[in-house]
């Protein structure tokens, strides 16, 4: 699968340079590695899942952990591939989740990259246990459990974002 370079804006991150496609199986192991490693924090009473990305991982981790009280906080910010916009809540979350700022409270998003979504969250609830699949080095720090961090200048291309195409053979390249 290539990448088409991503546009580049003088409000946006550093311009991605690196592309990193993740499977639906890929996905699906490392979900459930963020939910092994969930186990042995917690115990959660409920999930928040970050929408849109989130809702993946977040099912996955539901299942792990048998959890059945989920809501979600409805986000967005990116306008194209790279491309940083406000971060603007359209939904946040149910007060009798948001009571005890978040104690007992799971939220899960796909992936931490400059860390201003998960900054969202942790000001509205303080107490809560974050978690990411994926995260940057300007996120991570931010988040209480990830998986696997990739740098800053690499764009995570997820499954549902992906489809089957065509490859050239390596040796057209040549020619
Ligand atoms: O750490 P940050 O720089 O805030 O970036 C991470 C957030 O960006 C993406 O969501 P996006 O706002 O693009 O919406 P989506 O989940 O609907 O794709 C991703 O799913 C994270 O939620
Ligand atoms: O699909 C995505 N890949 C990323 O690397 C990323 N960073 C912020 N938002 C993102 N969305
Ligand atoms: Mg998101």
């Amino acid at each position: 699968m290539s990448a088409s370079p991503p546009p580049s804006s003088s409000s946006a991150p550093p311009v991605s340079q690196k592309a990193f496609h993740v499977s639906w199986d890929q996905f699906h192991r490392d979900a459930r590695a963020l939910a092994w490693r969930l186990s042995a924090s917690g115990p959660f009473s409920s999930m928040i899942a970050v929408t849109r990305g989130g809702l993946v991982p977040a099912a996955i981790v539901a299942r792990e952990l048998d959890l059945r009280l989920i809501d979600t906080f409805c986000v967005t910010s990116y306008v194209a591939e790279g491309v940083q916009g406000e971060v603007t809540v359209l939904k946040g979350v149910a007060a009798e989740i948001a009571a005890g700022a978040g104690a007992g409270v799971l939220v899960v998003d796909d992936l931490a990259d400059t860390g201003a979504t998960v900054k969202q969250i942790r000001a509205l609830l303080p107490k809560a246990h974050i978690a990411t699949v994926y995260a940057k080095p300007l996120g991570g720090p931010l988040v209480d459990t990830y998986v696997t961090e990739v740098s800053q200048d690499t764009w995570i291309y997820f499954p549902w974002d992906l489809g089957l195409s065509f490859q050239a053979p390596i040796a057209d390249a040549r020619r």
